[in-house]
């Protein structure tokens, strides 16, 4: 099985490589946010298409917020789905989610197969252009997504580059931080680089 595994930025996409020595996967930095992410995974698959690569599936890889009770700094968390918190429509009533209105989703399931030897809570991920600063908001995502562990900003962008060309697609997610805590001093991307390496390592 080879695999494109795309991260964020290269200190993930270094990690991601410490613990795949030796394997034939690919990995990539395709930057920071679902519109990057989106983009840079659409180029990569458009260019091995072209070069004449097949790739079996498309990992997402990185570091992300734990909601609170549900992950821990240097959990790792396996995607059953990766979600958009942020596809839909605001009213003064709320956020309805696009799969509601009926156009679209922001849902994109995961294959359980791609990371099936990977060891980690699975779980829904969350993906947001905007890293969710204030208490408030964390008990919003926490209440309107009961199944979710933690949040990123890139899975859900990947995620539609992979649907595209019809290949399965799972993200894995070490955690570096609480979600909605901007207090640097909690936060330990070490503990997270770590974990990440070690679930790289246990990819097939
Ligand atoms: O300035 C902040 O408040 C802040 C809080 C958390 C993370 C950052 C980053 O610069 C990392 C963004 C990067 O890592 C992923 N990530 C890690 N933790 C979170 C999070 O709590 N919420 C959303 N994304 C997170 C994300 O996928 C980015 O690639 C800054």
């Amino acid at each position: 099985m080879k695999l494109l595994i795309v991260t964020a930025v290269d200190a993930e996409r270094d990690a991601v490589l410490r613990g795949l020595s030796g394997t034939v996967h690919d990995v990539y930095t395709v930057g920071v946010g679902p519109a990057a992410a989106a983009a840079g995974t659409a180029r990569l698959l458009a260019l091995a298409e072209a070069a004449g690569t097949r790739y079996d599936g498309v990992v997402n890889a990185g570091i992300a917020g734990g909601l609170a009770g549900r992950a821990d700094i240097g959990d790792v968390v396996v995607g059953t789905a990766s979600i958009s918190a942020e596809l839909g429509v605001r009213t003064d009533d709320g956020f309805t989610p696009l799969g509601k209105l009926g156009f679209g989703s922001a849902v994109a399931e995961c294959s359980l197969r791609l990371a099936a030897g990977v060891t980690g809570a699975r779980g829904e991920i969350l993906t947001l252009a905007t890293i969710t600063g204030s208490a408030q908001r964390v008990d919003e995502l926490a209440e309107s997504y009961p199944h979710a562990l933690a949040e990123a900003m890139e899975g859900f962008g990947a995620a539609t580059a992979a649907a595209r060309v019809r290949l399965p697609f799972t993200e894995i997610r070490a955690i570096s931080n609480a979600v909605g805590d901007r207090d640097a001093s909690g936060w330990n991307w070490q503990a997270a680089f770590d974990a990440l390496t070690k679930a790289a390592g246990e990819l097939r």
